[in-house]
């Protein structure tokens, strides 16, 4: 009994690591496909939309990823949240794990150095305010594939599920979590696993 059942959840879990990675591999070819028009449309339209919601308006601490190309562009959106007095934090990771960390001004973004991944983050010798000192209302969260109903898929590092958990421990009050997306990210059947965070919103053009 004891030696089927473990071997019934390796096989599953090898499983759908090979469906996650098909998945991401189909969605991220398509929106590398976009022309940067197409993505500046979307992401004019998400921004829009995130910026009408009473859960963006009444937040006062919001983490915010910083964008590659190949995702929503958030820069004008981080402009928005600096304008608005809000406090923002960005990821900052490396293989131990990610934090949030805060950013200043977009004189601050405007300096900031890029990881291996070209993704602009703090330096490790900043001393910056952490997030779980202080509390989030909302996060607004990447990744690669999302589901109407709030699945998500992310680059495969586990990064954000694992700092979901740890706010859940930390905190009695839940943030609010936000995904911006294109349309090509959002798909009826995106696979999960049970350490997979549900996304309140996912937000897309058309
Ligand atoms: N703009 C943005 N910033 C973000 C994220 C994101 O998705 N978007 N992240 C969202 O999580 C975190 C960074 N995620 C990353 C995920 C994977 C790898 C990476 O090096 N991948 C390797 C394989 C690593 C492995 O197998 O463990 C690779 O693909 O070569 C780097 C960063 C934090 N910042
Ligand atoms: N809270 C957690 N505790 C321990 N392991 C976790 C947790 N959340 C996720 N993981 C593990 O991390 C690995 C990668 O997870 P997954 O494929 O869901 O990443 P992802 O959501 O695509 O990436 P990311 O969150 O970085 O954008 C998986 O093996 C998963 O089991």
């Amino acid at each position: 009994m004891m030696n089927s059942f473990r071997f019934r959840s390796i096989f599953t879990m090898s499983n759908i690591k090979e469906i996650k990675a098909a998945v991401r591999d189909e969605i991220s070819k398509k929106v590398a496909n976009l022309s940067a028009e197409e993505r500046n449309r979307q992401s004019e339209i998400v921004k829009r939309k995130l910026f009408d919601l009473p859960a963006f308006k009444n937040a006062k601490h919001v983490s915010i990823y910083l964008s590659l190309d190949t995702e929503i562009n958030t820069e004008p959106i981080l402009r928005k949240l600096f304008e608005d007095g809000k406090r923002c934090f960005v990821p900052r990771y490396r293989k131990a794990g990610m934090e949030m960390v805060e950013l200043h001004s977009m004189d601050d973004w405007n300096t900031l150095p890029v990881t291996k991944w070209n993704i602009k983050q703090p330096s490790f010798k900043d001393q910056r305010a952490d997030a779980l000192d202080l509390g989030l209302d909302l996060i607004i969260v990447p990744g690669v594939a999302f589901s109407p109903t709030g699945n998500r898929l992310g680059h495969g590092a586990g990064y954000y599920d694992k700092y979901l958990s740890k706010i859940s421990k930390q905190f009695d009050k839940f943030p609010i979590l936000i995904a911006p997306a294109f349309k090509e990210q959002v798909i009826d059947n995106v696979p999960t696993e049970e350490t997979d965070h549900k996304i309140d919103v996912i937000l897309h053009a058309d």
